[in-house]
């Protein structure tokens, strides 16, 4: 095993903003196939090591790049400059809902979702109860997952992520939509993770939550990494930013 789980190396994301918008039909044939546009760096040359078994946080704030960052750690968004490098198996917990099929009941989706994870189907069904346990939507297991509340979703999406047992696990802002229940249960498990020499990277705008669980920190601003290191100091000086 290596010191460093996760590299980010100079990383760079950008998209592309439209500026104009066809308000007629015949605005948009005039225009033929010309689009005003710009490149918005999301992310902007970002530079740092996540060290293994440690939990780590990512803080700024909104639009500063987190969620885009995550989703590239997560093979969703590739960079446009700069290379992310990983050391073990990733799961992500990303958006509410992303990787579930809405139509398909909840037992559907914890194969699907298990299996995007890269799960065999025995492996699920060996975990399958202790999927649902976790989740506690048991009762609502064969609903198509559309009739789920928001913290449902959460529960479930994340109690898939953690039994796929990765080395690295992703999550953004699950903290934020379960429960006081599901965040305590969410809590422990990121402990556990740590005890089992496993690193967790998180994003959270709850400064309470990166206090209590985080070692170190990466605060980004405007999609520039402004400072990284161990989680007190660099908390303090994003409090400092916002007074
Ligand atoms: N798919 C996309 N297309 C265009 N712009 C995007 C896209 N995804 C993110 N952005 C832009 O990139 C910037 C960073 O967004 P991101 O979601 O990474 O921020 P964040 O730090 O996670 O914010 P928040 O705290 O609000 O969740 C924002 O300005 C956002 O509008």
């Amino acid at each position: 095993m290596t010191d460093i789980a996760v590299r980010v190396d100079h990383v760079s994301k950008s998209f592309r903003m439209y500026h104009e918008r066809n308000q007629t039909i015949k605005a948009a044939i005039m225009r033929g196939r010309t689009s005003v546009h710009e490149d918005f760096w999301a992310l902007d040359d970002v530079t740092f090591d996540v060290p293994t078994g440690s939990t780590f946080g990512l803080i700024g704030s909104n639009g500063s790049g987190k969620s885009t960052l995550l989703k590239c750690l997560a093979n969703i968004y590739y960079p446009n400059k700069g290379n992310i490098s990983h050391f073990g198996s990733i799961a992500a917990m990303l958006e509410v809902g992303s990787g579930f099929h809405s139509e398909l009941s909840g037992r559907d989706n914890i194969f699907l979702n298990g299996s995007i994870l890269g799960m065999s189907k025995k492996e699920i069904t060996r975990k399958y109860d202790e999927i649902v346990d976790f989740s506690g939507v048991e009762a609502f297991i064969d609903q198509p997952v559309k009739n789920y509340s928001s913290g449902m979703y959460v529960r479930l999406g994340f109690a898939v992520a953690i039994n796929v047992d990765p080395d690295i696990l992703v999550v953004d802002e699950v903290l934020a939509v379960g429960d006081a229940d599901f965040q305590a249960k969410c809590m422990q498990k990121f402990r556990d993770f740590k005890k089992a020499g496993k690193t967790v990277i998180l994003v959270t705008h709850d400064m309470g939550t990166v206090t209590n669980m985080c070692d170190n920190v990466a605060w980004l601003n405007h999609g520039k990494l402004v400072k990284v290191g161990e989680a007190e100091p660099t908390i303090a000086a994003y409090m400092d930013s916002l007074a």
